[in-house]
């Protein structure tokens, strides 16, 4: 038997004064599944998560939990009758209520019953020594986990969190990212993150969402979403990119790199050649001769330095090609040649996205 989806949403569409915010989404958690919801401010990934929360009315489409219709048609379940637990980036704990009292708020059960619960998730989120103290004698990180330990308390079925750890200092945040993933792991909690920062989607997730102008762009997991964008702005949103413009001819596309094959085009096309900065290959430039050229690098080009940075584990160098066009090349540890110094340069094949210019994806 396939097992059901903890969370399915089909077809969402919400729109504020004309204006189409959240526009034909859907996407699916399983249970213990983290789905990241990934995108940049304003494309709407809180009102999505308002949506299925129930604290908002969808204009169209449905939500599901566990294949229950929750929102749809002319059903709207209540928020607090879907079983979710929301965490925002103002974890909006009661100030004038004990971190223990914080805990109980939502629960149900005899006294005991609330007291054994609450120790038992305090002693996960390891605050079990806090018990009597309030909110504001905590530090950021302590009350995002006694948010945490308040979320969980109610055994919720789906975890909604937004932005929840950007409250909180650098230093903080992996540490407690980990634990609270771990955490809800263990509690075998369905998970949706909304979160602006492509490397805490890239940490957490089991598969992003990836959105923007209301719509969900791509969704996979992290590992192929950032291997096979959809489109240039997908493989912009996680890394620096460079981009080779080039016309089709004949099923190919000349470049200072050799020749590409970008079948499917027209002749007369308009392409880019997408490339991340770290996988540009670096040679030096023994009296003009180039490397020879490989399947995997194809033609090495000579281009000249422009500006060349140390960032701590890794090199940034800036460069000007032949027809003046600039490339970017990332390079472990400390490499720093002076500017004006000539190198050959080449570029991963199987590192290359090919899209149609003007940042379409070839299927779109
Ligand atoms: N109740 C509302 N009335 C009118 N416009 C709204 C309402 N809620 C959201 N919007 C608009 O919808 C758009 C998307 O907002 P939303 O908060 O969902 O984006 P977001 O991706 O979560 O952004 P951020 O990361 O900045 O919170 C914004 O332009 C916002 O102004």
């Amino acid at each position: 038997m396939t097992e059901l989806p903890r969370l399915e949403v089909s077809n969402l569409t919400r729109s504020f004064g004309g204006r189409v915010v959240v526009n034909d989404v859907s996407l699916t958690v399983m249970p213990g599944q983290v789905t990241c919801l990934l995108g940049p401010s304003g494309c709407g990934k809180s009102t999505t998560l308002r949506l299925i929360a129930g604290v908002d009315r969808p204009d169209a489409g449905e939500v599901r939990m566990d294949g229950a219709l929750m929102a749809g048609g002319s059903t709207m379940v209540p928020p607090e009758a879907r079983g979710t637990g929301l965490i925002f980036q103002d974890f909006a704990l009661f100030p004038h209520l004990s971190v223990s009292d914080n805990v109980a708020f939502g629960l149900k059960g005899t006294r005991t019953e609330k007291r054994l619960r609450v120790h038992e998730l305090l002693e996960k989120v390891g605050l079990a020594r806090y018990v009597d103290t309030f909110p504001h004698e905590l530090s950021g990180g302590e009350q995002q986990r006694v948010a945490l330990a308040r979320a969980l308390a109610p055994r919720p079925k789906i975890m909604l969190m937004d932005e929840p750890f950007s409250g909180l200092d650098n230093r903080l945040r992996d540490g407690i990212r980990d634990e609270t993933l771990a955490i809800l792991k263990e509690e075998g909690t369905a998970v949706l993150l909304v979160t602006h920062e492509p490397e805490e989607a890239m940490r957490m997730a089991d598969e992003i969402a990836l959105m923007r102008g209301g719509r969900i762009v791509q969704r996979g997991a992290p590992y192929n979403i950032y291997n096979a964008p959809a489109d240039r702005e997908a493989a912009a949103f996680f890394s620096d990119i460079n981009v080779i413009e080039g016309t089709v001819q004949g099923a190919l596309t000349q470049t200072a790199f050799g020749q590409f094959l970008t079948p499917g085009y027209a002749d007369g096309a308009e392409v880019e050649i997408v490339i991340r900065p770290q996988h540009l290959s670096i040679d030096f430039y023994r009296d003009g001769q180039a490397p020879a050229p490989t399947p995997e690098h194809g033609v090495w080009a000579p281009a000249t330095v422009s500006r060349a940075r140390f960032v701590g584990t890794e090199s940034i160098v800036d460069f000007v090609m032949e027809d003046a066009s600039t490339l970017k090349a990332t390079i472990p540890n400390v490499f720093l040649p002076r500017p004006g110094t000539t190198l050959w340069i080449a570029i991963r094949r199987d590192r290359c996205f090919v899209f149609p210019a003007g940042g379409k994806s070839a299927q779109g």
